[in-house]
């Protein structure tokens, strides 16, 4: 499980404080929980903080009770939680067989390689040895991201808007792969996404907006608000303290 109380994060433009997370109240203990909202609103910056690249200004992060908020990014890999970046990363000199085995923590033999990948909608002979360079599609890369996230197996694994960049044909398997993720994963993934088949698969919904934790509860009582479909639902089924 993991809460994260009283989050802030200001930081100095210009000589003037700005405040981007305000106060952020949040427990996560589902296996499937989206964080939504406009941009801008904060979500990467709260993603972020919870994979420990950047330090709040104010607040605690726990992970199954114990005070994570002072370890840094390897600390908290170590931990069980794991991040797959908006963009991502390129490992020059690095193949596909190389990143998996890497994040599984273990030597890998071909076909536990080839078994992670076709999770993943990738055909394993075509991609164990390639090079993850530029040469590999966008959705390619994801792909190959969450195939990572899968090999390492973790508590927590957070993605940041995993559909960005990706067709329309890559994204519907995409959503596949999720819901695959959902229903086998002993952890919790935490997901920050636009896209409403997402929020759609999701236990809970978090809404952030200007900074601040807006409005959170299960997806039928989020969801009619997000697409408009009732004014007048109540939002704060649970809102956290
Ligand atoms: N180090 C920083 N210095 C100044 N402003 C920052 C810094 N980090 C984030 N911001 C600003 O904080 C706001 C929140 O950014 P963040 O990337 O967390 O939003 P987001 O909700 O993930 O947006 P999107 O949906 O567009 O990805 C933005 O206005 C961003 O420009």
């Amino acid at each position: 499980m993991l809460e994260l109380k009283n989050i802030s994060y200001i930081v100095n433009e210009d000589g003037k404080e700005k405040v981007i997370l305000k106060d952020i109240n949040l427990t996560v203990n589902e296996h499937f929980v989206a964080i939504t909202g406009p941009n801008g609103g904060g979500k990467s910056t709260l993603a972020k903080i919870i994979a420990g690249i950047i330090k709040p200004t104010t607040g605690q992060i726990l992970l199954d009770g114990e005070d994570i908020s002072e370890l840094n990014i390897t600390e908290r890999a170590k931990k069980g939680i794991s991040y797959a970046f908006q963009q991502p990363v390129h490992f020059k000199g690095l193949t596909v067989k190389d990143l998996v085995s890497i994040a599984s923590g273990k030597t890998l033999n071909v076909s536990q390689i080839c078994e992670i990948l076709s999770e993943v909608g990738l055909c394993a002979r075509d991609y164990v040895n390639r090079e993850v360079n530029a040469s590999l599609s966008g959705g390619e890369l994801k792909r190959i991201e969450i195939a990572m996230i899968i090999a390492r197996g973790t508590k927590l694994s957070l993605f940041d808007e995993p559909e960005a960049g990706i067709d329309l044909w890559s994204f519907n398997s995409l959503i596949k792969v999720f819901e695959k993720m959902r229903e086998e994963i002993n952890g919790t993934i935490l997901i920050i996404s636009h896209q409403e088949r997402i929020l759609n698969i999701a236990d809970k919904i978090v809404v952030i907006a200007n900074g601040h934790v807006d409005a959170i509860g299960s997806r039928d009582v989020i969801m009619p608000r997000l697409t408009g479909e009732s004014a007048t639902c109540k939002v704060l089924e649970e809102k956290q303290k």
